[in-house]
């Protein structure tokens, strides 16, 4: 780095596009040198985003230059972005998913050394969510993002089984006969009392321990201080079967537009775990951004992904017009971390979803 640049090093944001690149379960690691920033670490492929090169451009010409993997026809998904204070050095990461086809994997899975002379890896999913490859810190949150699974199955209301004497009795048996094995779902049982609700959620994860919950925070109308107060609800947020906590649009916005101001407003969501946000708009995606990265500047668990809906039309919202693809399509470009889809979706779309710039999709129905 040249003495100049050195000067600015803790002013200067430096813009770097990373590929996560992976094919099946087997995913890609260079490792820096010792002399390099972040040195005697593993890192994605990636480098700097040059003047007037967009990070995808930047992307294709530093997986060619580090690897010779030309990805230049290969889908590329936007995870999400990520600005890390390194105390020497700021960086703003752009990160984005790019799945290889089996011929490109084929070709390059045994090179033991990039085209700059760098040691590759492939290595499993699994090791490397659990943490067995050390990566700058910046990366922590790309780990957590990746944990998101392609399909999130949400639970039916409790209206929906309201023939049934115990309605609550019918919702917990109906979900735990048909969650599929180690399923991501967000429990929604907002027409049921906050006690009532966390006791058959509480009730569920006894039941099917693969499962993985997206916990709400509140029930859609009090503030999370005021709900979740009895022993059982306590117990509950710290479950070891929680993976995210929810919150809902309206949530989100009133955290943003908070009258305590934004630090108080953000003591009131819990520490402990990542969070999914839902929204619906520019100005939400805008509120989850901004929640995202005090989240990061904080290093609690980060906001692992967003629901944007509704892409097609719902049963469940029928006078809602959906956005339709083009439109959740450029929502997505605005995120700064993973866009799940949702609203009137099957899991066999997720490829289409991949195509319009998310991750996952989600839905009731068709997901159960
Ligand atoms: N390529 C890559 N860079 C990362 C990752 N995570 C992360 O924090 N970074 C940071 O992003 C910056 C990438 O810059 P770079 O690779 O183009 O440049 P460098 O600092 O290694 O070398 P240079 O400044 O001599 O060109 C580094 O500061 C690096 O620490 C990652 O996963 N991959």
């Amino acid at each position: 780095m040249p003495a100049s640049t050195k000067a600015n090093a803790s002013t200067k944001v430096v813009n770097v596009a990373v590929a996560v690149i992976y094919y099946k379960n087997c995913y890609l690691l260079g490792f820096r040198h010792a002399a390099q920033h972040q040195g005697n670490l593993y890192e994605f492929v990636g480098g700097k985003i040059e003047a007037q090169e967009g990070a995808e451009r930047a992307l294709i010409r530093e997986v060619a230059e580090e690897t010779g993997i030309n990805v230049d026809d290969n889908l590329m998904v936007k995870l999400g972005r990520i600005h890390h204070d390194y105390g020497d050095k700021q960086v703003s990461l752009q990160v984005y998913q790019v799945e290889l086809i089996a011929e490109q994997y084929e070709q390059h899975k045994l090179a033991e050394y990039g085209l700059e002379g760098q040691a590759l890896k492939w290595v499993d999913k699994r090791a490397l969510l659990a943490g067995e490859y050390p990566l700058p810190a910046a990366n922590r949150t790309i780990l957590q993002w990746l944990q998101l699974p392609p399909a999130i199955a949400i639970t039916y209301p409790l209206a929906h089984f309201g023939g049934h004497t115990d309605p609550a009795a019918a919702w917990l048996a109906y979900h735990q006969q048909h969650l599929l094995p180690s399923a991501w779902v967000y429990v929604r049982l907002k027409d049921a009392s906050v006690s009532r609700a966390d006791r058959t959620i509480t009730q569920l994860m006894q039941q099917r321990p693969d499962i993985q919950v997206i916990l709400p925070l509140t029930d859609g109308s009090l503030s999370s201080a005021e709900i979740r107060d009895t022993l059982t609800s306590q117990a509950l947020m710290t479950h070891p079967s929680i993976s995210a906590y929810h919150l809902t649009h309206t949530e989100l916005l009133h955290w943003q537009h908070s009258q305590y101001g934004q630090t108080a407003a953000a003591d009131s969501i819990p520490a402990g775990q990542p969070l999914i946000v839902s929204c619906h708009n520019a100005e939400s995606i805008a509120a989850a951004n901004q929640l995202a990265r005090m989240r990061i500047q904080q290093q609690l668990p980060p906001v692992i992904g967003i629901f944007v809906s509704p892409v097609l039309s719902t049963q469940t919202h029928p006078d809602t017009a959906p956005l339709g693809w083009q439109a959740w399509s450029a929502l997505t470009k605005l995120a700064d971390m993973p866009v799940i889809g949702l609203g009137g979706l099957s899991p066999s779309m997720i490829d289409k979803a991949k195509q319009y710039g998310g991750v996952s999709v989600a839905g009731i129905r068709q997901f159960l």
